[in-house]
């Protein structure tokens, strides 16, 4: 069976032409293209699609799978950084298929764990080996994505989230005026307002405002490669403060979920800045203190590059979805 899957973020829609061979394992699914698109390119998801579909597609589709940042709600996704509204019934209608499936992007990603993303990664800290409990894929893109994948038998469980709206908690001082910058009358500030490639941005702003000085630069990209080469003073303590945030929030993710099998750190960009989070406070920040420290020393981190994780996710949850579907309905038969 051909099918086409997505994981559509913000910024990028990545899509792929795939082909189930076997019982729809990872190791079952074949990934006959790939490509990268700039959502902002394009007027809709369906446009984007049909990109796609025109240049790469020259055999019959009627099955598309797509995971979306944010949560599908009955045909439609809810989120506030998709480039569109999202909406299956919409996209089967425009593009002529049986079936569109949703899921969320990092759900998709937790089932690439099964795949190849666990061997992929750049170690960053913790054990240098997984152990058996559950594992976690935590991502900064457009926005913060996690999800949870639990081991288990005949099929691991996997667990979306929306932990990136979870509230910013400030740590430092200076955590505590770039949040009040944010926010001078207090209220309610997800900790993807800061722990995102916009919320980059954000932070190398309010550190200029704090300091009095007009900011120069005017995207994620150019804050962390002026980081990278020690070029700004307020680009560098913007990483710094991106990678402590990331690694404080990551622990108090790893606080409740306690994924001794692993954290990947995923999302389009992380991989590309690995030596400064290496050399952040990120570990210190993420094993907190007192007696959880020695509890999250045991979780291993790292960094896997997003790429093609995300589409091979979903596809794999695509298949078992449709075989368990499958065997409710032969059982009611
Ligand atoms: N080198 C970089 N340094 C910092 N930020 C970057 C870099 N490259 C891209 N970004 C920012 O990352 C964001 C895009 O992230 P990503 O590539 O993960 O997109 P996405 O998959 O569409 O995101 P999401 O899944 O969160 O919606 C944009 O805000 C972009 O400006």
């Amino acid at each position: 069976m051909y099918f086409l899957a997505g994981d559509i973020g913000g910024t990028n829609g990545h899509v792929a032409l795939m082909r189930a061979a076997g019982d729809g394992r990872p190791g079952g699914i074949e990934t006959l293209a790939y490509r990268v698109f700039p959502c902002a390119s394009f007027p809709s998801l369906a446009a984007l699609l049909q990109a796609f579909i025109a240049s790469e597609v020259h055999t019959p589709v009627s099955r598309c799978v797509l995971a979306c940042a944010g949560q599908p709600m009955g045909d439609e996704v809810v989120n506030d950084n998709l480039a569109w509204p999202v909406r299956s019934d919409v996209l089967r209608a425009t593009l002529g298929l049986d079936e569109v499936a949703l899921l969320n992007d990092f759900e998709a990603l937790a089932y690439a764990i099964e795949g190849p993303l666990a061997a992929s990664g750049r170690h960053l800290c913790g054990p240098l080996v997984r152990g058996q409990g559950p594992s976690l894929v935590v991502g900064p893109g457009t926005g913060l994505g996690a999800a949870m994948h639990v081991p288990g038998s005949p099929h691991a469980a996997v667990f979306a989230t929306e932990a990136g709206q979870m509230d910013f908690a400030p740590h430092s001082l200076r955590e505590r005026k770039v949040l009040a910058w944010l926010a001078p009358d207090g209220g309610y500030v997800p900790v993807e307002r800061i722990v995102s490639g916009p919320g980059l941005l954000t932070v190398y702003e309010a550190l200029c405002a704090l300091d009095g000085e007009v900011p120069s630069l005017e995207t994620p990209r150019a804050v962390t490669a002026a980081a990278a080469a020690q070029a700004d003073a307020h680009a560098v303590e913007a990483v710094e403060l991106f990678c402590a945030a990331l690694g404080g929030f990551t622990g108090n993710l790893a606080m409740t979920t306690m994924p001794t099998g692993g954290i990947f750190l995923a999302g389009g960009f992380l991989s590309s800045m690995f030596d400064l989070l290496a050399r952040s406070a990120f570990e210190e920040r993420f094993l907190h203190g007192r007696s959880v420290r020695a509890l999250l020393a045991q979780v291993p981190v790292w960094v896997t590059e997003h790429g093609c994780h995300g589409v091979q996710g979903a596809a794999h949850w695509y298949l078992r979805h449709r075989a368990t579907s499958d065997a409710r309905e032969g059982a009611h038969a």
